[in-house]
């Protein structure tokens, strides 16, 4: 390659003004960006170039499919990751599903748009620590729809399946802090985790993930590690935006008297009478509830 000919190459991870790419010839390379670009993401397609200097930089952010962003401490938006297919979204019996959050992550991958999978790790702990209250709750998102799959990070139960839904897909794992998604990651890719692990320079240990990281599955799935979060607050919504996300409401679309009914104390509400007629998940619904009230707070 001449020294300004330009090439695409995909985001595999971001340590400030540093990004390691993965070119078109599957090589990862150190790259630095200009200031404009601070927006670069995990999963972005870049144009970068060799300087004459002898570095890479990047040039420009191609196009995206979508951009997954979660607010900062100071409430600033900022991109987790961009170009996702399938949102893997983990909870685990230890630390306890927070349900609340899932369904969160569930509203994002409607807006994103993205598919989902909802992967229960640990399931080696579901004896121990479930209850009939949690066990309800999950079974509604299997009433409404959304596939579920059951893994144990320790011996690899499960992934198959995890394997099949990302076929040809960037897909990424999110959710709580400590539920397993790094090592679901490990089992499914153990060399490329030591080698990545050795580029980090971070010095923080595996276990704590800080930075989105991308892995390439044999060529057949990308992969992105998020790191961990305690909460996922959603941006301020329309309430169509926000309705979205409860894929159940679709089939009474256009029944209740007001269009832009809340579905909270409207009269002639069709979800409502439908909650009443047991044919909509009550525990989902009252969580939409907790969830409308806190994007009227904010
Ligand atoms: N019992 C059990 N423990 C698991 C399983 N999967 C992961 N763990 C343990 O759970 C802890 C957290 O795992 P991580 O993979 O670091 O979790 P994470 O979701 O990546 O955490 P962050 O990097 O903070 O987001 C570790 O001690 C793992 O060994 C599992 O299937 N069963
Ligand atoms: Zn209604």
């Amino acid at each position: 390659m001449t020294k300004t000919a330009q090439d695409i190459g995909r985001v595999i991870t971001r340590y400030g003004a540093e990004l390691i790419l993965e070119t078109a010839s599957g090589e990862q390379l150190r790259c630095t960006t200009r200031r404009k670009l601070e927006h670069v993401a995990c999963g972005d397609y870049v144009r970068w170039q060799v300087e004459p200097q002898g570095n890479a930089s990047v040039l420009a952010i191609l196009p995206r499919k979508n951009v997954l962003e979660r607010p900062d401490f100071r409430g600033k938006l900022r991109a987790v990751a961009a170009n996702i297919d399938i949102l893997l979204v983990v909870s685990s019996w230890r630390p306890e599903p927070n349900w609340e959050m899932l369904d969160r992550y569930l509203v994002a991958a409607h807006l994103l748009p993205a598919e989902v999978l909802i992967v229960f790790n640990k399931a080696d702990l579901r004896d121990r620590y479930h209850h009939p209250e949690q066990e309800a709750c999950l079974r509604e998102y299997f009433e409404i729809g959304y596939p579920i799959v059951h893994t144990q990070a320790v011996d690899g139960n499960g992934l198959a399946e995890i394997v099949e839904a990302i076929q040809g897909k960037t897909a990424i794992f999110a959710g709580q802090s400590g539920v397993g998604k790094s090592s679901l990651i490990s089992q499914m890719l153990p060399e490329q985790v030591i080698r990545v692990g050795a580029i980090g320079e971070t010095g923080e240990g595996r276990h704590t993930t800080t930075v989105s990281s991308l892995y390439q599955l044999a060529g057949q799935a990308s992969l992105i590690d998020s790191p961990g979060v305690r909460d996922f607050p959603l941006p301020k919504l329309t309430i169509n935006q926000l309705q979205a996300g409860y894929p159940e409401f679709t089939r009474f679309a256009g029944e209740c008297r007001f269009n832009n009914c809340t579905h909270q104390h409207e009269p002639s509400c069709a979800i409502k009478a439908a909650l009443a007629a047991g044919e909509l998940p009550p525990r989902r619904y009252q969580r939409y509830l907790t969830l409308l009230k806190s994007q009227s707070n904010n």
